[in-house]
């Protein structure tokens, strides 16, 4: 078999895993909803277990205690990230801040997006923008409300997050020349896609499945609308040169010249390496937020109890009479546990970003292969009945009353933005702009589904990517509930 006694070392093992076919491995099982495949192979063969998904060893991790053990104990060894068809295709050879491999570079470049994208500072400099366009998007709903009309709540929440991202990334408008988002979907539901072609290389020429063809499409068409934004931006003769430059002056102003000039090792900035910036942050930051609105509207409309609390401890804290000002969050109790509640339930990357060994390594007595794909089932671990007891599936934020679990990395109990090193740094930006537009829209408006659907009937299906959005839009027939 596969793990034959080469694949012993110090009489070791490695961890168990279901039987394999030859060739493929376990590719076979994966089915069209992975993360819950896993969940029912990781209640057999344990929190640790192998798997070969072709020629390639992965480990699917599934317990808070074992996601410790790789995003903690042992990050420094599962701090890569793998070369995939998906990464070397669509991210410019796997060179952009979410794809790139671990080391010198990536820190450089980590740590320049932290300073110009995720500090609080800049996080609070978005603020007016989050301001407008929810006030305009609250505008556009009220409209729908006064006519009764039922709307695309996914497709409103969706341009929203696009224009925001528009904003803060590329520093300009919504530009109707490009499907940003239409692109961006594409790319995560490649990149989520296992890949045959990674796996059975000799397969590799044929695609058997067409993905190399979708992702050879959707590069060229991203490049040519980051070549455009890049090129107008060199030919705009308002330019920004002085200390207002938005992101992406800063990161142009970098071009050709080193990105951190007292490292050790020199990466000089070129066109390229920009654009693979620029394209992982607009996929990680608009997929993940967006994806993430859309189950939290779906939550809610599922359950008119939970929406109901919250409009009343909203009301409570800014009355009937005002919007919600963002410096109102740290005080909607409950806003926060529902959105804990939320991640626990649709963590919306199910597997994070893929992690890879970097050298082999002994993890409570199994075996690691360098080289290895790690595979943190955050779906699984937040439906584990061992940690949340029987009422798994219900959306139910009072569990959080009594319980400290915190959603930044810091539990493992519960981690929708990973932890360690490969942690998402774009958290803070991501749940200050999810936050607030849940608790406007929720304020402003009352919500029922159309045609008399009752809560019970909302359809709840999932698709798969590298997240997991839903199968279908969400309508709602939105009703303005503030006195003005
Ligand atoms: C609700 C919103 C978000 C969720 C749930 C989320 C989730 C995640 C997850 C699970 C990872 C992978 C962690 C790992 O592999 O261990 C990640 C990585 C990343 N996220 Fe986020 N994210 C969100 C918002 C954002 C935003 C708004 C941005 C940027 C503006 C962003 C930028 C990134 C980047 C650059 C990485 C890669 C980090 C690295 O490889 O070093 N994310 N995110």
């Amino acid at each position: 078999t596969f793990f034959g006694p080469k694949h012993l070392k110090n009489g070791c093992k490695p961890p168990p895993g279901p039987p394999s076919l030859p060739i493929i491995g376990h590719l076979h099982l994966l089915g069209n909803l992975p993360h819950r495949t896993f969940e029912t192979l990781a209640k057999k063969y344990g929190p640790i277990m192998s798997l070969r998904l072709g020629s390639v060893p992965a480990i699917v991790v599934s317990s808070p205690e074992a996601a410790r053990l790789f995003l903690k104990t042992h990050d420094a060894v599962f701090a890569n990230r793998p070369k995939i068809q998906a990464t070397e295709l669509m991210s410019y050879g796997s060179t952009g801040v979410a794809t790139i491999e671990y080391g010198p570079y990536w820190r450089n470049i980590r740590k320049f997006c932290t300073l110009e994208l995720f500090s609080p500072s800049k996080i609070e400099s978005f603020a007016p923008l989050r301001k407008n366009e929810v006030g305009i998007l609250v505008e556009s709903i009220k409209k729908a409300a006064i006519a009764h009309e039922v709307i695309d709540l996914t497709l409103l929440a969706a341009d929203f997050i696009e224009t925001i991202t528009y904003e803060m990334i590329l520093g300009r408008s919504k530009d109707d020349r490009f499907d940003m988002k239409g692109l961006i979907h594409e790319c995560g539901r490649l990149a989520g896609a296992f890949n045959i072609s990674d796996y059975v290389p000799f397969l590799a020429g044929i695609d058997l499945q067409g993905l190399t063809r979708d992702m050879k499409k959707v590069s060229k068409d991203m490049d040519v609308m980051l070549e455009t934004i890049m090129e107008e931006y060199e030919q705009d003769p308002n330019k920004q040169n002085g200390h207002h430059m938005n992101f992406i002056d800063k990161l142009l102003s970098l071009l050709h010249k080193p990105i951190n000039p007292q490292d050790e090792e020199i990466h000089v900035l070129d066109k390229t390496k920009i654009k693979a910036i620029i394209l992982d942050l607009i996929v990680a930051a608009y997929e993940s937020t967006a994806t993430t609105l859309s189950w939290t509207f779906s939550e809610l409309l599922r359950n008119p109890r939970v929406m109901k609390k919250l409009q009343q401890e909203i009301q409570n804290v800014v009355g009937l009479n005002k919007m919600v000002e963002e410096t109102d969050m740290p005080k909607l109790k409950y806003l926060d546990m529902l959105m804990r509640e939320l991640f626990r339930l649709h963590p919306v990357a199910p597997f994070l970003i893929a992690h890879e060994s970097m050298e082999d390594i002994t993890i409570n007595g199994y075996f690691i292969n360098k080289k290895s794909r790690i595979i943190v089932n955050a779906w699984a671990i937040g439906r584990d009945p061992k940690i949340w007891s029987e009422n798994v599936e219900e959306f139910y934020p009072e569990r959080f009353i009594d319980s400290n679990i915190d959603l930044k990395g810091r539990d493992f109990e519960l981690i929708p933005f990973g932890s360690g090193r490969r942690g998402c740094p774009g958290m803070n930006l991501g749940l200050t702009t999810d936050k607030f537009i849940v608790a406007q829209l929720m304020h402003c408006f009352d919500w029922e589904l159309p045609n008399g659907m009752k809560p019970e009937e909302f359809d709840m299906n999932e698709s798969f990517g590298l997240t997991i959005p839903r199968d279908k839009h969400i309508f709602a027939l939105p009703t303005y509930r503030l006195v003005q």
